[in-house]
C-alpha cells in the first residue's frame, strides 16, 4: 500500500475520512461527497485532501484496506464494501447502506466441470481475494482434508483457466467477467454493497453524525423524484391515491379556478407509470424534477 506524502499534513483536529482511491466504488463516492457538500481539492496523484467546507481530511486508500484503518487505526469514517468488512474481521460501526457497489460474493467453477455443489470443492484448490471468508465457508463441507485456499489480489477469474484452481470465490455483479472466463455460480456466500463506517473510538462523534445525516439526505434524494401537476376538485382524491407522497402530498388551490396544484415525492422507478396514470385521470401540466438533496 502506498500513500503519497501529503501536500500539507492532516490538520491535527480534523476528522479523517477514508475514501477508495480508485476502482469500482470511486466514482459513486465522489458523487456522494459532492452531493453532501464535502468540497475538496485533490491535487493530482496526492492521496490526501482537506475539505474546504468542514474540518475533514480525506485520505484516499485502497478499498480493501479501509475497514482496517477505521477499525484499528485513527481514521474516523470510511466508505467500503460489506465484503471487505467481513474479510477484515475488524470491529467498525456500520452507519448506513449507500445503495451502490451492489454485488455478490460467489463460489464459481468452470462450466464444463462436473461441479454443481460447493461441497464438491471442499478439500480442493480455491483461489480468491477473500481467504478468510472462503476458509470459513468451506469448513461446513470439509470432512478429512482442509480446502487449499490461495490468495490473489485481482483477476481472480483467470485462476481456473490457468491451472491454479479448481474453483474460485469472487465478486459477481452482471456476470460478464465470470461468463467470459467460462465460469458459473455454484453458490452465493454473501450479498454486499458499499457502506459508511465509523471508528467506534472516534473523538469526532458530532461531526460523524453530521456527515451521516447529510449522506442519508443525499441517498434518499437519489431514490425519489418530485412530481407536480394540476387536477380538478372532483378528481383530487383519486390523484392523491396515485401520488400519496412520502408523508402526504402538498396541495394548493389554483387562483380563481376549481383546480389544485399537487406536488409529491415519488419513487424514481415508478415515475413513468405514475405519469401515465395521472394523465389518464385528467391531470395537466405534469412536471417531474430531480431532487439534488433533501433532509427527511
Ligand atoms: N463488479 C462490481 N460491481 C459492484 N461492486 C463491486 C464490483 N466489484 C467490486 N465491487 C465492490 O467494490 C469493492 C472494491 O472493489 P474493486 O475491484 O474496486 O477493488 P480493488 O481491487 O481494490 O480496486 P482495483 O481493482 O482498482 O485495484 C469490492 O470490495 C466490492 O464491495
Ligand atoms: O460481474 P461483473 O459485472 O463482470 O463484475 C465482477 C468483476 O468486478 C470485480 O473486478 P474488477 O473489474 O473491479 O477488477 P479486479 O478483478 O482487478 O478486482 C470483481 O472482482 C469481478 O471480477
Amino acid at each position: 500500500m502506498s500513500v503519497n506524502p501529503p501536500s500539507s499534513p492532516p490538520k491535527q483536529d480534523n476528522l479523517l475520512f477514508a475514501i477508495p482511491k480508485k476502482g469500482r466504488l470511486y466514482e459513486s463516492v465522489v458523487k456522494l461527497l459532492n452531493g453532501a457538500g464535502l468540497d475538496y481539492n485533490r491535487p493530482n496523484r496526492l492521496d490526501i485532501a482537506h475539505c474546504s467546507s468542514l474540518p475533514v481530511t480525506l485520505v484516499f486508500l485502497p478499498a480493501s484496506d479501509i475497514a482496517k484503518y477505521v477499525g484499528e487505526g485513527n481514521v474516523d469514517l470510511g466508505i467500503t464494501g460489506q465484503d471487505i468488512i467481513a474479510e477484515s474481521k475488524t470491529t467498525v460501526n456500520e452507519l448506513m447502506n449507500l445503495e451502490f457497489g451492489r454485488c455478490k460474493l460467489a463460489v464459481q467453477a468452470p462450466i464444463d466441470s462436473a461441479i454443481t455443489h460447493p461441497s464438491q470443492l471442499a478439500g480442493k484448490r480455491i483461489v480468491t481475494s477473500f481467504p478468510d471468508i472462503t476458509a470459513n465457508y468451506f469448513k461446513q463441507f470439509e470432512t478429512d482434508k482442509l480446502t487449499q485456499i490461495k490468495y490473489v489480489g485481482g483477476s481472480v477469474e483467470a485462476a481456473c483457466g490457468l491451472g491454479l484452481a479448481d474453483g474460485i470465490v469472487d465478486l459477481v455483479e452482471t456476470g460478464t467477467t465470470m461468463k467470459a472466463a467460462g465460469l458459473e455460480i455454484i453458490s452465493t456466500i454473501m450479498t454486499t454493497q458499499a457502506v459508511l463506517i465509523s471508528n467506534p473510538k472516534t473523538r469526532h462523534s458530532k461531526l460523524v453524525k453530521k456527515i451521516h445525516q447529510r449522506f442519508v439526505g443525499f441517498v434518499l434524494a437519489q431514490q425519489y423524484k418530485m412530481i407536480t401537476y394540476n387536477i380538478c376538485t372532483e378528481k383530487l382524491q383519486q390523484a392523491i391515491k396515485i401520488t400519496p407522497g412520502r408523508k402526504a402530498p402538498t396541495i394548493n388551490p389554483l387562483f380563481n379556478e376549481a383546480f389544485f396544484a399537487v406536488s409529491a415525492m415519488v419513487h424514481r422507478g415508478d415515475v413513468g407509470d405514475i405519469m401515465d396514470d395521472l394523465h389518464e385521470l385528467g391531470a395537466t401540466d405534469i412536471i417531474v424534477f430531480d431532487l439534488e438533496n433533501c433532509r427527511a
